[in-house]
């Protein structure tokens, strides 16, 4: 029997179902989009000491339901595309047990293949097609796509339409990845750090159409490295480090209870000084009374709640993060 881990417990305590937001009652709880149990991928690697296996996923559990969005986190080299592109049968394992939308990624065919859109972390060759050509030619691969020009107008490419596709900027490729992920109108789609290269504006749109998706009933599996769009868009998060998992849970959830408590900092002298306390304004009230100079400021001071940013750095052990703390709260 596998033991049940931490995400997966998280998972059942922490459902999200957007099906009763929307005042639908489900008839029964959606069966996951997503099911990995016990997932291992070494590479061979050549060092100094010769040549070994290094694992790059190494004993995942991951459970994503159907209709959420869903975010892997974790630095560089810390395993995701190796996940994400075993999930999309793109890359073989060497253990575990992985289902997606039902069947195993490594034996699926065809059509199982129509129900899942794939957005890579590359861009693909564009060659000499236009933007039009390559996302109608694209449509025709499955059985129910949404119409091109919808697709084109939703990731912010009408004006280009007629451009060849190797002459877009870098952001707009990515659009058009997108849009090419997206037009055969899947079931579940994997979002491999889409947004790299987008103005704050197209990202805002992106956001807005990827939200739209999962309003429509599509899960979705995205890496990124912005932690801001993780904040805004995931349902669950998933932190992950050298192929394990560290942490699992909704946003703002994620790091413990204690992970979001606001954090006062002051100077004295010229070291920081950090409380992390539920009662900001008592704390500042008291340091007012006992550090500031009679009527004047209390040196440096700040007032944070800390962001998703900052405990996922506290999490992989970054060791620049602003969550610590060095002074005990007083009552
Ligand atoms: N084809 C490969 N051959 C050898 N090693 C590989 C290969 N692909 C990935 N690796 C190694 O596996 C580890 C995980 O890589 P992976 O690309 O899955 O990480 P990642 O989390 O997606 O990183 P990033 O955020 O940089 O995209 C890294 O140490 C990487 O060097």
């Amino acid at each position: 029997m596998v033991a049940e881990p931490e995400a997966v417990l998280d998972d059942e305590r922490m459902r999200t179902d957007h099906s009763s937001a929307r005042g639908i009652a489900p008839e029964r709880p959606p069966a996951a989009a997503v099911s990995v149990r016990g997932l291992r991928r070494s590479y061979r690697s050549r060092g100094p000491g010769g040549v070994r296996d290094v694992a790059a996923v190494d004993g995942l559990d991951l459970d994503v339901r159907r209709g959420e969005i869903f975010a892997l986190l974790g630095p560089n080299g810390a395993g995701k595309t190796t996940t994400i592109e075993i999930l999309e049968g793109f890359r073989d394992r060497d253990a575990g047990e992985v289902s997606v939308l039902g069947e195993d990624p490594a034996r699926a065919g065809r059509a199982w293949r129509t129900r899942i859109g794939v957005v890579h972390q590359d861009s693909r060759d564009l060659g000499e097609l236009t933007v039009g050509e390559m996302v109608g030619a694209t449509a025709r691969y499955y059985p129910g796509p949404r119409p091109p020009a919808e697709v084109i107008e939703a990731v912010g490419l009408t004006e280009h339409v007629r451009k060849r596709a190797r002459a877009l900027s870098g952001g707009q490729r990515r659009r058009l990845d997108v849009a090419l992920g997206i037009v055969g109108r899947p079931e579940l789609l994997f979002l491999d750090e889409p947004t790299t290269g987008f103005d704050p504006q197209a990202r805002r749109s992106f956001w807005d159409l990827v939200t739209g998706l999962r309003d429509d009933g599509a899960t979705i599996l995205l890496t990124t490295h912005y932690l801001e769009e993780a904040a805004y868009l995931a349902d669950r998060v998933v932190v992950i480090d050298r192929g394990r998992i560290v942490a699992a849970g909704p946003p703002d959830a994620l790091g413990g209870p204690d992970a979001r408590t606001p954090l006062v900092t002051w100077l004295d002298g010229d070291e920081r000084q950090f409380l992390r306390t539920e009662r900001p304004t008592e704390a500042v009230a008291r340091l007012a009374r006992d550090v500031a100079a009679p009527g004047g400021e209390i040196p440096g001071l700040t007032v944070t709640r800390p962001t998703l940013e900052d405990v996922y750095l506290d999490l992989i052990g970054d060791g620049r993060s602003t969550t610590g703390s060095n002074a005990e709260e007083q009552r």
